[in-house]
């Protein structure tokens, strides 16, 4: 103690801090002042002969070590990249901390790029390197190749088909139909259409994955939406540690990456005990049960014998119930959010575009009897509920973003070279929103979707991204989005509590699109 409040101020005085007042402090402000401005213009010389000499695509120089991040975060990402992309066109790059970004907003050098074989990808950050490589959406390679054709399988033969009369449209249908007399109990009442959509569209893909379904005020429902609220949050508050690794040795991050990882562990943990206990109850069946969904797939699978199943050399490197509780998980976060989100814009569309409203009814009258149920079997003689829907997916653009791509070999893009290593982001909201695609495309013209009364949907639409890694849910999503939406508008009509301001389109961005928060007051129709 003596040693330190006495011996070491009096060296300190003596011998630095002499110094320290004698020192010219206005000179060396001046000198690292001049040293920092040296080092920009030097590391955007650089940048700017590496872009020249390498011929990467044109692009903002940004700052030195931190590129564009600065602008990203200090606003929406969604905008810059617009704004960008409007100044060097359909395909630019830029740099984020580490990472070297090409962004492409046209859709035909999308699909020639996202067909290549080596754009399968995914960014190495260190939150998707929590997930070490597990599930099919941050999985690469021959075990992403298999999972992802296996599930596809399954889904097929489960009944994930547009077409009418397939075995899973059930599961939908009954969620509908609760959903449907929920509503009723509580109509003339101000609801939260996130809240009444909300255990419904988690029950579609539980009954998918795992034939099971919360019932009403389940308390295991709440602590998982409120596990999956949190990690988005957890997640939104360390994004810049996705492009700058050294963010994440910032203090307070550590203890952050820990509760995002035991978040993900708690929210696992959920889906393994249903592959346990499934375990448990087929130990002592014979392997050849006939599978009623996603789970009884895998399991057959994994006790397959090694050269017996699909999936047998891919699991073999990978902890077997790890993978499978992943590829639940992934198969979740992927399907939730967004197609909850396409029916709560669609909610939203109807009460801002009555007109449009008023023909969707008119169209359905012509087909079903007010207040009957609507099945997959009608979708052909309702092509305009269909376009509403696809006009809905252009306007709002959900996936604004798409997922990031990232390519394993050095590519020629245009004329650009794509180094191999590059994250590769395709704006899809740029695309939805291009006046030479999609003429007045502020404009909700639903119309632009149709041909001859029948559906058609151009090559640049792409609201579910394109190539090799398109949405694994798609027809999982036009199912539900078809079925929700259309008897909705033939149980109810609905409108903004009387007061409330009807919200607009800009919505709130994160990877999905959301609209701000809003209630509506359901009232039987007709
Ligand atoms: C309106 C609803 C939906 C929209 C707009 C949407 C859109 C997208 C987009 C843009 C991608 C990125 C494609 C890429 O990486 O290039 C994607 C990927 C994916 N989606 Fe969807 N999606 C929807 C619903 C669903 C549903 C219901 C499921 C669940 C079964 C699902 C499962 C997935 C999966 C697993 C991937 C990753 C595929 C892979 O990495 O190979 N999606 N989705």
């Amino acid at each position: 103690m003596y040693f330190l409040f006495n011996v070491i101020p009096c060296v300190l005085d003596e011998y630095i801090l002499q110094y320290i007042y004698a020192y010219d402090w206005n000179n060396f402000f001046r000198l690292t002042a001049v040293a920092l401005f040296a080092t920009i213009i030097a590391r955007w010389t650089i940048a700017f002969v590496k872009q020249i000499r390498l011929r990467l695509p044109p692009g903002p120089y940004g700052l030195p070590f931190i590129g564009c991040l600065p602008w990203l975060y200090r606003g929406s990402p969604h905008s810059w990249y617009l704004t960008w992309a409007k100044r060097y066109g359909n395909i630019f790059s830029l740099r984020l901390g580490n990472s070297l970004v090409v962004c492409i907003s046209s859709a035909n050098i999308l699909r020639d790029v996202f067909n290549k074989s080596d754009s399968i990808g995914r960014p190495k950050t260190p939150l998707n390197n929590l997930l070490g490589g597990y599930g099919i959406i941050l999985s690469e390679g021959i075990l992403w190749k298999k999972q992802r054709q296996f599930v596809l399988d399954k889904f097929r033969a489960l009944g994930v088909r547009l077409w009418s009369r397939q075995k899973f449209e059930n599961c939908i249908i009954d969620e509908v139909q609760e959903m449907v007399t929920e509503i009723a109990v509580k109509e003339e009442q101000p609801q939260d259409p996130v809240l009444v959509l909300g255990r419904h569209i988690h029950n579609v893909i539980c009954q998918l994955m795992m034939s099971y379904r919360f019932v009403d005020g389940d308390p295991q429902f709440q602590a998982f939406n409120a596990l999956v609220t949190r990690g988005m949050q957890l997640f939104g508050s360390v994004h810049i540690g996705e492009h700058l690794p050294i963010y994440m040795r910032l203090p307070g991050k550590k203890a952050v990456l820990k509760e995002i990882k035991a978040n993900l562990d708690k929210i696992s943990s959920f889906h393994e005990a249903h592959l346990i206990s499934r375990i448990e109850m087929r130990k002592n069946s014979s392997m050849d049960y006939t599978p009623e969904d996603l789970l009884d797939y895998y399991l057959q699978e994994m006790y397959k014998g090694v050269d017996g199943g699909e999936l047998q050399t891919v699991l073999e490197d990978k902890e077997k119930v790890k993978q499978a509780v992943q590829v639940m998980n992934d198969l979740f976060s992927a399907g939730m959010e967004t197609s909850r989100t396409a029916i709560v814009w669609l909610l939203l569309m109807m009460i801002r575009e009555r007109e449009v409203a008023a023909k969707v009814r008119e169209e359905m009258s012509g087909a079903v009897e007010p207040g009957q149920l609507v099945t997959l079997d009608y979708r052909l003689q309702m092509p305009y509920m269909e376009a509403v829907i696809f006009e809905t997916l252009r306007i709002t653009c959900i996936v604004p973003l798409g997922t990031a791509h990232v390519n394993t070999s050095d590519w020629n893009v245009e004329g650009y070279t794509v180094p191999a290593g590059t994250t590769l982001v395709p704006l899809i909201n740029k695309i939805n929103m291009d006046p030479e695609l999609f003429p007045e495309p502020e404009k909700f013209i639903p119309e632009r979707f149709l041909e001859n009364n029948r559906l058609s949907l151009p090559d640049h639409f792409i609201p579910f991204g394109v190539g090799r890694r398109i949405c694994l849910g798609e027809q999982l999503a036009r199912m539900e989005l078809f079925i929700f939406f259309s008897n909705l508008m033939n149980n109810f009509d609905w409108a903004i509590p009387e007061g409330d301001e009807v919200p607009g389109l800009e919505g709130t961005y994160g990877t999905i699109h959301m609209p701000l928060p809003f209630k509506v007051i359901f009232k039987k129709w007709p």
